[in-house]
């Protein structure tokens, strides 16, 4: 049987503290466990000395899928920023706010509930703190549910009597938000101009054999938004994730190179994000930026939602640089760099190159 992403984490079992959220409807303010100091947010060699964004978000690119340049937009936005907001996405604002709902009422649920569905010490999917949180001396402001494949079997855990809304509404929506994946996927892969794509079967698999998660993700309303991080800087592991943050919700911030520091992705009515993940960065050669993220607790009083889908090819694909005639990365199977992630987090890519 061929691998499952899921299994990339049997060898690397996390403890509960580093699974069971704190409760943090009972917290009057935030305790020094999840208080952030510029030091704690050291990625590699990047530090962040402060959490304020540098631009405003009108940098963020915007694609319009309909566009007559939409190849041209989306090689400028991947090479540039790595992270791009798509608009004519053909997802309408009810199905978004549905999936937003049904994640709000999730969140909702007490502490009891939501442990029906705790991710396993050594799972993928699952309800819990981030897994990239072990990499960290201090905890995040959020809890999320990873649901990998159909949500039917959790939805029944959570809500033995009432279950079917709630499944019917994450299976739509990935089944809606795969193929809008898919379609980014070719586009970008063809704004490469790569002359033979020999491999595009395996590495744009048909929707069967695809990696995929969903990632709803909650910022709980924090008594000190300074002093706490919603998700600590990361890159994506997969080929695109393509996110709704729900309206008004701002805290995602892009780092980019060029512009010197962090910028704010702000929502826009209608629109999704894109980021380009760590295996679109081997495809492209290094040409495509694999997007550096992370969530601002940014309002007093405020909770966020958002929900993200992780695409990419089946766990025993290989990916390597499309074309190039002097690749910077090796070639290497999906579930290997999963594995690789889970010990190394962001030296992972590094650890890839020739
Ligand atoms: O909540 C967000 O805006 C970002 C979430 C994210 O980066 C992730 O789930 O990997
Ligand atoms: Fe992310």
């Amino acid at each position: 049987m061929s691998p499952t992403i899921s299994e990339a984490y049997r060898e690397l079992p996390l403890p509960p503290h580093h699974i069971v959220p704190i409760d943090f409807g009972s917290l009057k303010s935030v305790p020094f466990s999840h208080q952030w100091f510029a030091s704690d947010t050291q990625v590699g060699k990047l530090s962040t000395p402060s959490l304020k964004p540098r631009l405003d978000s009108h940098a963020i690119p915007v694609v319009d899928l309909a566009s007559p340049d939409v190849l041209e937009r989306l090689g400028r936005a991947c090479e540039e920023w790595g992270v791009f907001q798509v608009v004519g996405h053909g997802i309408s604002s009810e199905e978004l706010e549905e999936v937003e709902s049904q994640a709000e009422r999730f969140f909702a649920l007490p502490p009891e509930v939501k442990a029906r569905v705790l991710r396993s010490p050594d799972g993928g999917a699952g309800y819990g703190i981030a897994r990239i949180s072990s990499f960290f001396s201090k905890f995040m402001w959020h809890e999320g549910f990873t649901i990998m494949g159909s949500s039917l079997d959790y939805a029944k855990q959570i809500w033995p009597h009432d279950y079917q809304h709630f499944s019917d509404v994450m299976d739509e929506y990935q089944k809606k938000v795969k193929n809008l994946s898919q379609r980014l996927m070719l586009q970008i892969l063809s704004s490469l101009k790569v002359s033979d794509l020999p491999e595009t079967s395996s590495i744009c698999p048909n929707p069967a054999t695809a990696s995929t998660a969903l990632q709803l993700n909650h910022y709980p309303s924090c008594p000190d938004p300074d002093l706490a991080l919603g998700l600590a800087p990361h890159t994506d592991s997969f080929l695109i994730t393509v996110l709704h943050q729900a309206r008004r919700a701002h805290g995602l911030q892009v780092f980019n190179d060029r512009a010197g520091g962090w910028v704010p992705v702000s929502p826009l009515q209608n629109a999704l994000v894109v980021n380009v993940g760590d295996l679109l960065h081997v495809l492209s050669n290094g040409r495509y930026v694999s997007a550096l993220h992370r969530v601002a607790v940014s309002e007093r009083s405020r909770e966020r939602v958002s929900v993200a889908y992780f695409y990419g090819p089946a766990a025993d694909a290989e990916v390597a640089p499309l074309g190039a005639a002097a690749p910077v990365y090796r070639r290497f199977k999906v579930v290997d760099y999963v594995k690789l992630k889970a010990r190394e987090l962001d030296k992972a890519m590094s650890l890839m190159r020739i």
